[in-house]
């Protein structure tokens, strides 16, 4: 299971003599031997990059302040695996000094755990699941005004970085120059892209999509710019390619990372002069198109390894966004979830608090399209079908705190790989069905026409599904 990995920032943090104990059964690291990294009179800032804080910031002045989820705390945290007295920060002129009292979970500077630490402007702390970054009041970026948006098109997010995004998102979908999506796989990249052409001047025209990792090489020019009859074996007539088909639209140039370098010199060029030439013509066509790329690579990485032609990479990121993983928004995970049950046609009923719970710790590879994967799986097939979640806060510091533990018999479904497949997961969905009507039946007291609307389902196939389960006490 892959986790956050803390920001690079801590390369400059000094955390070298290693004093584990005779035994060597720890990693702690203390820096007290060496000077303190001077900060200079710099004002520094406690910015929280990830974790159900994230986006929140405090000044720093010289002074101590106490990092934790305790209601003492100077710096208050409300992720639940912070302990209430988690880290001290000692401000002063010359450096920043953090000092781990014993924190439950531990405090980490690059994977690194740490009691005692001489922290530089920069560095990134990791407590719990939250990332923590002392940044100079000097570099805090500009922050965009928040949108007041929880959706742009089909995007949604109420997180800080979301409504910046959405801000973004409004000012540039009005323009005309093309623009660069970044972010990783499943981060919303396509519907950002749509998004874009919706909330535009060109929202009547076409939006086409061409995902260049998804087409043959070999037909990478003819889907592009077309081709005319005969140019190739196959082309049976002439055939416009994706540039003529978005005239008047936008066209969605999909994980154009993947361009190989003999065809970026043509992209390039349709670019620069708006014109296409089909493969086996020699005639230019004109076209009236805003292009929107997008990828999941290091663009700019590529350009220095050689791999993407730096002057088209400068063509195609006029604007650009950058779309932010899930596991730095996490507050995001619950309206994420309310959406995708909402496009399953289920309530938010369908959910327990205990799996929303555990939904909002898991640190998402796959981004949004895992979230959506994972809800699916799970209103079909149970909690089973939920991914491990990684570092839960163990063992519990104050239970009233803590998602409730899952002992409940119910809720575990034994897998029988004595069956096929397709037996053993029927076998497990009338299970759930059982299940979740007998509860839904309880919770309205009997009365399906309230039962259906609340499952989000039609009455006569709520009535159908009780009876097939021998749930259903009302005359026929
Ligand atoms: N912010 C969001 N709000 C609602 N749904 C989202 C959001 N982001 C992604 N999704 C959903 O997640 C899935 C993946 O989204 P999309 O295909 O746009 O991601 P992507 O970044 O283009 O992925 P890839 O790089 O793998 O092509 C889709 O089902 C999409 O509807």
């Amino acid at each position: 299971m892959r986790r956050p990995t803390p920001q690079s920032g801590c390369d400059i943090v000094r955390a070298v003599a290693s004093l584990g104990d005779e035994d060597g059964d720890d990693e702690l690291v203390r820096t007290d031997a060496l000077p303190a990294i001077r900060v200079q009179r710099v004002r520094t800032r406690l910015v929280v990059l990830s974790g159900p804080d994230a986006g929140r910031d405090w000044p720093l002045m010289p002074g101590r302040y106490r990092v934790g989820s305790g209601r003492d705390a100077d710096i208050l945290l409300s992720d639940r695996a912070v302990s209430r007295q988690h880290l001290i920060l000692d401000v002063n002129e010359s450096g920043v000094r953090a000092v781990d009292p014993g924190s439950r979970n531990g405090s980490y500077c690059e994977g690194m755990r740490f009691q005692e630490l001489e922290v530089r402007t920069g560095a990134v702390l990791k407590l719990g699941t939250s990332e923590l970054k002392l940044m100079p009041e000097s570099e805090r970026p500009r922050a965009r005004p928040l949108s007041a948006r929880s959706a742009f098109g089909s995007l949604v997010g109420n997180s800080r970085r979301m409504r910046e995004l959405f801000t973004l998102l409004e000012r540039l979908s009005a323009g005309e120059s093309d623009v660069l999506i970044q972010g990783e796989t499943g981060t919303g990249k396509e519907l950002c892209a749509e998004a874009i052409h919706t909330h535009s001047p060109r929202a009547r025209g076409p939006f086409v999509i061409a995902d260049l990792a998804g087409i043959a090489p070999s037909l990478l020019e003819s889907e592009l710019f077309g081709h005319v009859k005969g140019a190739f074996t196959g082309a049976h007539s002439d055939r416009a390619g994706a540039f003529e088909r978005a005239h008047g639209g936008t066209l969605f140039l999909d994980e154009v990372g993947e361009l190989p370098l003999e065809v970026q010199p043509r992209l390039l060029r349709a670019l620069e002069r708006r014109q296409v030439k089909r493969v086996g013509s020699n005639d230019y066509r004109t076209f009236d198109v805003r292009v929107v790329a997008a990828t999941h690579q290091d663009l700019e990485g590529s350009v220095q390894a050689g791999r993407f032609r730096g002057d088209l990479f400068h063509r195609l990121a006029v604007l650009r966004v950058s779309l932010p993983p899930l596991r730095e928004r996490l507050e995001d995970v619950p309206l994420l979830v309310d959406t995708v049950l909402q496009r399953m046609g289920r309530p938010p009923s369908a959910l327990s608090d205990q799996t929303r719970a555990l939904l909002a710790q898991y640190p998402w590879p796959g981004n949004v399209r895992e979230l959506r994967n994972v809800v699916d799986r799970v209103v079909n097939l149970g909690d089973e079908a939920l991914p491990d979640i990684p570092d839960l806060p163990s063992p519990p510091e104050d239970p009233t705190t803590l998602p409730p533990p899952s002992d409940d018999p119910e809720s575990t479904r034994p897998i029988s790989l004595d069956l096929p497949f397709k037996e053993a997961k029927d076998r497990i969905i009338e299970g759930f069905e059982r299940d979740y009507l007998r509860a839904l039946i309880d919770r309205c007291e009997g009365n399906v026409s309230r039962a259906a609307r609340e499952a989000g389902i039609d009455r006569v196939y709520l009535r159908k599904l009780l009876r097939k389960h021998g749930l259903d006490t009302s005359p026929a």
